[in-house]
């Protein structure tokens, strides 16, 4: 039974632990503000340290309303207030006045300064320094209690979201749009399980529909079962390719095939027999490329499986909304009054099609899952088509309607590999390993210290490949380059994982230094290079951009915070020291600040779904 399922799933909701960082009680106290986690969050205490140095001079604004107005300063500002957003009477730079006069500079609050309409604030640099690295270091990522890590957050908590993402056809290509779903899908997955939500992974596999009754009438003449179970996705393609080139000559095999599928949508176990086996074989091969991509899926499901209740009690509603009406034997549900056309829901032979199966999919799942929630991760060409069945949904009357939403991304142009067009997944983290690994080659002597090459290359190709995926907006299109994603040089997935790895080597290269203090027993006051303060700022602001990102849903803001970290440490490393450093409390300081930058950069790829590498 549905709602049993969506029960017992309930009780079994991750519960989160409290943060184990608590905020200091020899710091001035500060007024608690809803909505925010100073326990996962230090910036939201110099924040409400900052809205309350404002309110408590600009009577009647209260903490609450200057919070929102506390902003990212631009460069060199820690924070900024716009005071006209306040709309308080009197003159812009009286008020600014009033505030300046009244301000007592504290350990939260350096200093305030003015300039035409705004505030800019600066936090107390020793407070910043000593909280961030304590924070970061009490929310490790640990491996073995898998806690939510350091950026983290309850925004979700009790909450079910479905992440529908992937989902690529059985016995067609493997496209790059598929890819994208993939890589953005994970990321999704992971970044919601991050802010607290219990996320369902859900594959929805093109896995029904005319074309597996053309398979089956091919797969008579042309199926060979050693090939299908050596590789079934590569095999049931290449009957498709055939048989279908042979359905377009001629009228008979169509029929032949649209009269298979009939049998297979009226659940004839004959028909559906070798279908199974397809079925099977595809999903264990997607499986494991899937795992290779570190990506993984609690359900999988399919066009299949939708079940046809469903899509007879939906056309049976929209028949009743007087929204369906007949084209030649066929039933079209009429949308052009929310200029979304119309749309063919069941064909003249009385067998579903793709648009019916998402309507009564969406439905099944509610009923199975109670969703607060559900995402679907699917190509912008698509964008007509998820119009329509949300609108469908919605018209049906169905209060969740409202919580579907569509996350859309551009298209890939170009991408082959050497030797020719790509139309499987393992063929591109294939083309990723090799050319990664003949580029890691062309540097013997750093090549020769490398001890598993292999895997090397394909974590580093396969974070090429990501981060070339998600550095811009989702809707752009882009060029797929191999070149320029496996470079070592400029903003690159090799770059990245380069960042990482030689923070990585920190603790190997300085075995002297180790056990490393908790960053509270440390001097952090030895860190006084501006490099180090700018790279504690930024480690500070992780835990918003999670929080932006599940605002916006892009991978790039994420993908943006790891590059300036990255170039961050670059800058540092040359000038701020650690071996070779004399005094041993400022090289401590030093090492945690590297690794707090460490665990940050790993929190990040992590979130995008890339495996951070020690090394290389
Ligand atoms: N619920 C959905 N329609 N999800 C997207 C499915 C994508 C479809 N299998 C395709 O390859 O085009």
């Amino acid at each position: 039974m549905a709602s049993t399922s969506a029960e017992s799933s309930t009780a079994n909701k991750p519960t989160l632990a409290p943060s184990p960082f608590v905020v200091p009680t020899d710091l001035p106290a500060l007024p608690e503000v809803a909505g925010t986690d100073p326990t996962r969050c230090v910036l939201d205490s110099f924040r409400i340290a900052i809205a309350k140095v404002v309110a408590d001079a600009l009577e009647p604004l209260t903490v609450e309303q200057v919070y929102q107005g506390v902003d990212y300063g631009k460069k060199g500002e820690d924070f900024t207030v716009a005071l006209p957003r306040f709309k308080l009477p009197g003159k812009i730079d009286e008020l600014a006045k009033k505030v300046i006069g009244k301000f007592q500079p504290d350990e939260w609050v350096e200093s305030v300064t003015h300039d035409r309409a705004f505030l800019h604030f600066r936090c107390r640099t020793s407070t910043l320094m000593r909280l961030t690295l304590d924070q970061i270091h009490a929310l490790t990522y640990d491996t073995v209690s898998k806690q939510p890590e350091y950026g983290s957050n309850f925004l979700g908590e009790g909450k079910r979201v479905i992440i529908e993402y992937s989902s690529p056809n059985i016995a067609k290509s493997f496209h790059v749009g598929h890819l994208r779903s993939t890589i953005i899908g994970a990321f999704l997955a992971n970044l919601y399980k991050a802010c607290g939500w219990e996320v369902i992974s859900m594959n929805y596999l093109g896995d029904w529909g005319t074309q597996f009754g053309l398979i089956a009438v091919g797969f008579e003449k042309y199926g060979n079962q050693e090939a299908l179970e050596k590789d079934a996705i590569q095999h049931l393609f290449e009957v498709y390719v055939k048989i279908s080139a042979e359905a377009e000559k001629d009228p008979a095999v169509r029929d032949e095939a649209a009269a298979w599928f009939r049998r297979m949508e009226d659940g004839d176990e004959e028909a559906l027999k070798n279908w199974r086996v397809w079925r099977k074989l595809s999903v264990g091969k997607y499986a494991e490329e899937y795992a290779r991509l570190n990506v993984h899926f609690d359900v999988y499901t399919g066009e299949s499986e939708v079940p046809q209740a469903a899509m007879d009690a939906a056309l049976g509603r929209l028949r009743e909304l007087a929204l369906i009406e007949e084209d030649n034997g066929a039933l079209r549900v009429n949308l052009e009054k929310h200029k979304l056309g119309k749309a063919v829901v069941r064909k003249r032979d009385g067998t579903s099609i793709y648009l019916t199966r998402d309507i009564g999919g969406a439905v099944n799942r509610y009923d199975q899952y109670k969703f607060d929630k559900m995402i679907y991760v699917i190509s912008a060409q698509q964008d007509m088509h998820v119009a329509q069945f949300f609108k469908v949904l919605e018209l049906m009357g169905y209060e969740w309607a409202k919580s579907l939403e569509h996350v859309n991304y551009g298209l890939v142009l170009g991408m082959s590999t050497r030797r020719g067009t790509v139309v499987f997944l393992d063929q591109i983290i294939r083309e990723a390993s090799t050319v990664m690994h003949d580029q890691m080659r062309k540097n013997e002597e750093k090549y020769n210290a490398v001890e598993n090459p292999e895997f090397v290359a394909t974590e580093i190709g396969i974070t090429g490949v990501k981060i070339q995926d998600m550095a811009a907006k989702r809707i752009n299109n882009y060029s797929f380059n191999w070149d320029r994603m496996l470079s070592f040089e400029g903003d690159t997935g090799p770059y990245l994982q380069y960042a990482h790895v030689r923070l990585s080597s920190i603790e190997r290269k300085n075995p002297e230094l180790l056990p490393l203090p908790a960053p509270s027993q440390l001097n952090t006051d030895l860190l006084v290079e501006p490099q180090t303060r700018e790279i504690i700022f930024l480690l500070g602001s992780y835990p918003d951009v999670v929080k932006t990102a599940l605002k916006t849903h892009e991978p790039s803001g994420i993908v943006t915070f790891a590059f300036r970290l990255s170039h961050g440490i670059s800058s540092a490393w040359e000038t701020v020291i650690v071996k070779g450093e004399q005094d041993k409390e400022k090289a401590k300081a030093r090492m945690a600040l590297y690794l707090a930058a460490r665990d940050v950069l790993g929190a990040a790829l992590r979130l995008l779904s890339i495996k951070p590498l020690e090394r290389m």
